[in-house]
């Protein structure tokens, strides 16, 4: 384990089952619905890599690069799209991938811009949800864990960009963002 971890709450193994059976139940629910998966960078990599190949149905995959946290541990409450989506979600399936629900500040700017642009859905799966940090009401139709209200890193979650890349996810040490 990483030196700057306290605790690990779940291993690659729980990561990926979890994943894989969150890809067969989207795999039901969109089968013939041509979904968008759109990954929230840059948080979604591990987990939109692990969901993409567990759906055996027709997807396209998307990006957006949406930041609020600038390498703190509190969201600022400011949304940026730092890169948008070059394509149209008229009419389409959007299934939004997340790797947490915090506060739902990023979502709930997300949603409203993909609805506005006129998506025929927008559903969210998230690999954590911390339901003691939210702010605004957003509760996303697909969850794999629900957390404590600490800060966690790895599977894509980093803090002030790193640790992105620990197979798994663990709570950070107060001490490493308290100094
Ligand atoms: O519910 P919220 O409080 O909005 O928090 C969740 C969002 O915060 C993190 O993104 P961040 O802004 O850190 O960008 P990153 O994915 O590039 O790390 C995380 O990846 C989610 O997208
Ligand atoms: O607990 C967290 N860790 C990393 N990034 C985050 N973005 C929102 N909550 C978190
Ligand atoms: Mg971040």
């Amino acid at each position: 384990m990483h030196n700057d971890i306290k605790e690990i709450l779940f291993t690659t193994e729980q990561i990926e089952a979890k994943a894989a059976e969150l890809a067969k139940q989207l795999e039901i629910d969109y089968a013939d619905k041509k979904p968008i998966l759109l990954g929230l960078l840059k948080g979604s990599i591990p987990f939109i890599g692990d969901l993409m190949k567990h759906m055996n149905i027709p997807v396209q995959i998307e990006f957006m690069d949406v930041s609020s946290y600038h390498g703190g541990t509190t969201s600022s409450g400011q949304v940026k799209i730092l890169k948008d989506l070059d394509t149209s979600v008229e009419n389409r399936h959007i299934i939004i991938v997340e790797d947490i629900v915090d506060t739902g500040f990023t979502l709930d700017k997300v949603i409203a811009l993909l609805k506005h642009r006129g998506a025929a859905s927008v559903e969210v799966v998230t690999m954590l949800d911390k339901p003691e940090g939210r702010v605004v009401v957003m509760e996303p139709k697909y969850i794999g864990f629900n957390i404590p209200k600490a800060f966690v890193v790895g599977y894509g979650l980093d803090y002030d960009e790193y640790y992105r890349n620990l197979p798994y996810v663990g709570i950070l040490k107060e001490e490493v963002y308290m100094n």
